[in-house]
């Protein structure tokens, strides 16, 4: 039987090899485990990644063999008892260097447990000496564990001060959120509901329908959830559908909707009273979309499978609203997904504002006149947020508009908002909100 460390580490190693989702991975590992062990299996491998730069700076700094060098698993081994020694303070160094040498001795590499038992040892001994690079970018990129080239492209927006703000609110552990389905209960009836499963929720802090789950392990398996009463859904990503203000009788299209988290708040927002049509590039993803309206009963949303950047004539002039909720780099949810950041590059980017800007061009032809577009990304990139908004604006047609249903602390003097993470303590996101004013 393998220990619950042996087994993060298996994680760990697979995480890196496979390329898949780190949730989907954890997933799999996490159902032969009882609830506290998954508490600490899950706080161990995200943290892990998470802090991996500065965990690999660290170990470099003391190791004779560097960190790309080392076999997988001896890599990610040291990582995680490393994550352990300096980030968690409540397990007993000596248990964390033991374990590490036992597991060594288990998966038959004695010859290398010497070397694991030094390098954690001499960690233990010197990690408050360890000087930081001192150029402020390369010092913000090993103190948070944030690729360079991203401090770097956060360096030609924000101060200093704000970057740090923005890496260290990314590093940590956000709630889960939850959206009451009020079509179908209130949220003082969820409360009760949720107590009676042990689960605490408190109110949200800027959108009346939102609250956050204290302790929750396995939300699938909650009745309340099973049963459609509510969703999980960021708070900064409730304000979108907000922003788009959609109202009984809209025809809407929202272009790239899987998995529905923002259609099925539209249709709550409309009280299932309109229409919906929810389109992806992906097959698999529409049943998704389906699933969740399903589970929450709101009949008006339609799945499409549609390519948003391919025009369609009968589409022509067809919407009152449009949601684009693009594809983006995903930068300001790095605290659910802390692997996304050393995925992508800044050519992604790059590639990413091509599809951003076909969806626009395309979809903006889809627009009733008068009707209206949001734009929104889950990032922290003015490539793909303020400039896209010039972009947008660069067509005659195309007004902005003041974005209303903000909370008193997210209002801007621009006619669009960037949720920073640490403001509001939830997800990165970017908003902005057009009037179609031609034909
Ligand atoms: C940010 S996610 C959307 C999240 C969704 N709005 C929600 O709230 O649940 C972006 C989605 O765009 C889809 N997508 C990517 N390229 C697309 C395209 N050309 N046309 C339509 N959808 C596309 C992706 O499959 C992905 O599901």
């Amino acid at each position: 039987m393998k220990t619950i460390r042996e087994t993060i580490v298996d994680i760990l190693v697979e995480i890196e090899k496979s390329q898949s989702y780190v949730q989907l991975i954890l997933k799999k590992y996490l159902e032969q485990f009882e609830i506290l062990d998954r508490k600490f299996i899950t706080e161990v491998v995200n943290g892990t990644i998470q802090h991996q730069i500065t965990l690999d700076y660290y170990i470099n700094t003391l190791s004779k063999t560097p960190v790309n060098k080392m076999k997988p698993f001896i890599k990610q081994l040291i990582r995680m008892s490393a994550y352990q020694l300096l980030f968690l303070d409540k397990i007993p160094t000596p248990a964390i260097i033991n374990e590490a040498v036992n597991i060594v001795k288990r998966r038959k590499m004695t010859n290398l447990s010497g070397f694991v038992n030094g390098i954690l040892r001499n960690l233990d001994r010197q990690k408050d000496n360890i000087v930081l690079p001192t150029e402020p970018i390369e010092c913000f990129s090993v103190k948070y564990s944030m690729p360079a080239w991203i401090i770097q492209m956060w360096n030609n927006v924000y101060n200093h001060a704000e970057i740090e703000k923005i890496c260290s609110s990314l590093n940590r552990r956000g709630k889960v959120c939850g959206r009451v389905n009020n079509l179908k209960t209130s949220k003082e009836q969820l409360k009760i509901l949720l107590n009676r499963e042990n689960i605490d929720i408190t109110d949200g802090k800027f959108i009346e329908e939102s609250f956050y789950l204290n302790n929750v392990t396995s939300i699938g398996n909650v009745s309340s959830f099973k049963e459609g009463l509510w969703t999980v859904q960021d708070e900064s990503a409730m304000l979108v559908s907000k922003v788009l203000n959609p109202q009984k009788g809209d025809i809407i299209l929202d272009v790239c909707a899987a998995p529905g988290g923002k259609s099925t708040h539209i249709a709550q927002l409309i009280q299932n009273e309109g229409q919906i049509i929810s389109t992806d590039i992906y097959e698999h993803k529409l049943e998704l979309i389906q699933k969740n309206a399903d589970r929450l009963e709101l009949s008006c949303i339609t799945p499409v499978l549609n390519d948003g950047t391919i025009f369609k004539e009968a589409w022509e002039n067809k919407f009152d609203k449009i949601l684009l909720d693009v594809p983006c780099s995903g930068l300001g949810i790095l605290s659910k997904k802390p692997d996304i950041k050393y995925k992508r590059t800044l050519s992604d980017i790059h590639e990413l504002v091509k599809i951003q800007k076909k969806l626009i061009e395309n979809n903006i032809k889809y627009l009733k006149p008068n009707g209206i577009l949001v734009y929104s990304t889950c990032t922290i990139s003015k490539l793909e947020n303020e400039d896209i908004v010039e972009y947008i604006l660069q067509n005659k047609n195309m007004a902005v508009e003041k974005l209303i249903n903000l909370p008193e602390i997210l209002e801007s003097k621009q006619n669009y908002v960037q949720i920073l993470p640490y403001l509001v303590d939830t997800d990165g996101f970017f908003i902005a909100k057009f009037k179609k004013v031609g034909n």
